[in-house]
């Protein structure tokens, strides 16, 4: 296809997450908004390394997340995440990864259905400035049924801005556009490394 801007926005995030090693196994998968009437957006095309950079990283989708254009490739198995938050919140970004830290994360506190963060700085990066601010990320489980997963995504998309966990899968989180995408999941992937190596010397030094 044509690229256009948001390719290039896409493309570049991919590099940066691949950088950190966010896309392990080929897991993973991007999204960026491209029209709103109607919903269209790039997404990565499935089974891909996220990790090379090519002319075939992402194709254009419909709001039912379907092709747009004509084209062999298949968009990510989990489109229907994407299209569920271009269709019901005002998102311009999606992002999706895998990392251990998330892994963990999901798996110490699915039994409260959810993690909450206090008193990091770090939590500034998502946009709440107040002194006592806490963020609290919504942990559902992993269901193989792609859409039955996505009823349930859906179902936390109350905001424009947010994330989700997806217990022992990855994190996806959505935000205005592309660069509030990748802050935001840069600070929740820092408040998951700080919860793990917190728990991992707590349980060491109480030994
Ligand atoms: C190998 S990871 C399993 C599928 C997955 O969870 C993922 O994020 C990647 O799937 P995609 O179809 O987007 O490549
Ligand atoms: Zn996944």
């Amino acid at each position: 296809m044509l690229k256009i801007k948001q390719w290039y926005e896409l493309a570049d995030i991919k590099d940066e997450l691949a950088s950190r090693d966010w896309f392990m196994g080929t897991s993973g998968n991007l999204a960026i908004k491209v029209s709103d009437h109607p919903v269209t957006f790039l997404v990565t095309a499935s089974g891909k390394d996220k990790k090379k950079r090519t002319e075939e990283d992402f194709l254009l989708v419909d709001e039912s997340g379907n092709p747009a254009l004509p084209t062999y490739l298949k968009p990510s198995a989990e489109t229907l995440l994407h299209v569920k938050i271009y269709n019901q919140t005002n998102a311009g970004c999606s992002l999706h990864v895998h990392t251990v830290d998330n892994n963990v994360i999901s798996e110490l506190y699915w039994p409260q259905g959810e993690v909450v963060f206090k008193g990091q700085e770090i939590i500034k990066a998502l946009g709440l400035w107040e002194e006592d601010a806490e963020i609290r990320i919504p942990i559902i489980d992993n269901v193989a049924d792609i859409p039955t997963l996505a009823e349930e995504f859906a179902s936390h998309l109350t905001k424009d801005f947010g994330a989700v966990l997806i217990r022992n899968h990855g994190i996806t989180v959505w935000a205005k556009n592309a660069f509030e995408a990748k802050k935001h999941l840069e600070a929740y992937e820092f408040l998951f490394s700080y919860q793990v190596k917190l728990l991992a010397l707590k349980s060491l030094v109480l030994q």
